[in-house]
């Protein structure tokens, strides 16, 4: 499996890609992209509806294969590596909700997601973790999300923001160096996008965050860089203050020209 490694050194940037294209029966939802995730920041990409940022996401998070094109992390060609071997490089996506444990207390679902991310299998979880301090490592997480009170709740009783804050609990303890995230507001309220807005604040520490997501006053408050794509390109890039003045991407938007 190992090929030649194409080395690009450019430090400042932890993933790259280039000329990242992938068509659907000849139509191209991703276009030659162009994408850099500058190392240590947080970077949102935004878009109207159908723009391709599920399709970037899916290819860096290796859901998709391209059609054409390169994924380049820590300079490297990883193009043709699968989502374990990434995951294995510190390149980690949130579970889906759907990943949490219903049927596991929280304190359970944490303690799993630290066995797994250790290589162990979670059917000694009983065992290993009363031995290895896994249990106590689960608590200060817990501790750290606010989630402490809630550590003997089942987690299908949780609320669905709640639910949200463990789905990105058990994803942290996996000590991602690179954290993406789709849409990791959808379908929360404005107290719960409060709390998962500081837990990604918190969680930026130390590492590089990327996500798509629709809520722009999260954008503004969490992203340090912006990519705006529009019909499977990028429209623009730049601060929130520089995208939110672009003219193109202000017809992106309102479907007319400015001005
Ligand atoms: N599996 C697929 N088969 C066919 N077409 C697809 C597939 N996935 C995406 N597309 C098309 O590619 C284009 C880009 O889709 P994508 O989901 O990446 O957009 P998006 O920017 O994430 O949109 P949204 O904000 O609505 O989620 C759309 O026109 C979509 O219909």
């Amino acid at each position: 499996m190992a090929e030649a490694a194409e080395r690009i050194d450019d430090p400042r940037f932890v993933l790259q890609t280039r000329d990242l294209t992938r068509q659907f029966d000849g139509f191209f939802a991703l276009r030659k992209v162009n994408f850099r995730l500058a190392r240590d920041s947080v970077h949102a990409v935004i878009g109207p509806n159908g723009a391709g940022k599920t399709t970037l996401f899916n290819l860096l998070t290796k859901h998709l294969a391209p059609s054409e094109g390169a994924i380049l992390h820590d300079g490297e060609d990883v193009t043709r590596l699968k989502m374990p071997a990434m995951a294995k490089r510190g390149v980690v996506r949130s579970f889906q909700i759907s990943a949490v444990f219903a049927g596991l207390t929280v304190q359970e679902n944490v303690e799993v997601a630290l066995l797994r991310g250790s290589g162990l299998a979670w059917n000694l979880l009983g065992r290993i973790s009363k031995q290895s301090g896994v249990a106590e490592r689960a608590a200060a997480l817990l501790r750290r999300f606010g989630l402490a009170e809630h550590a003997e709740t089942m987690a299908g009783n949780l609320s669905y923001g709640r639910k949200r804050v463990l789905e990105l609990a058990t994803t942290l303890a996996l000590e991602p160096k690179v954290l993406l995230l789709d849409e990791p507001m959808a379908g929360l309220g404005r107290e719960d996008i409060g709390r998962v807005t500081a837990l990604i604040q918190q969680a930026r520490r130390g590492r590089t965050v990327l996500l798509v997501e629709h809520n722009m006053n999260v954008v503004a408050e969490l992203a340090d860089r912006i990519t705006v794509m529009v019909r499977g390109e990028i429209a623009a890039e730049g601060s929130y203050a520089e995208v939110a003045a672009n003219p193109a991407v202000i017809t992106a938007y309102t479907g007319r020209a400015h001005g």
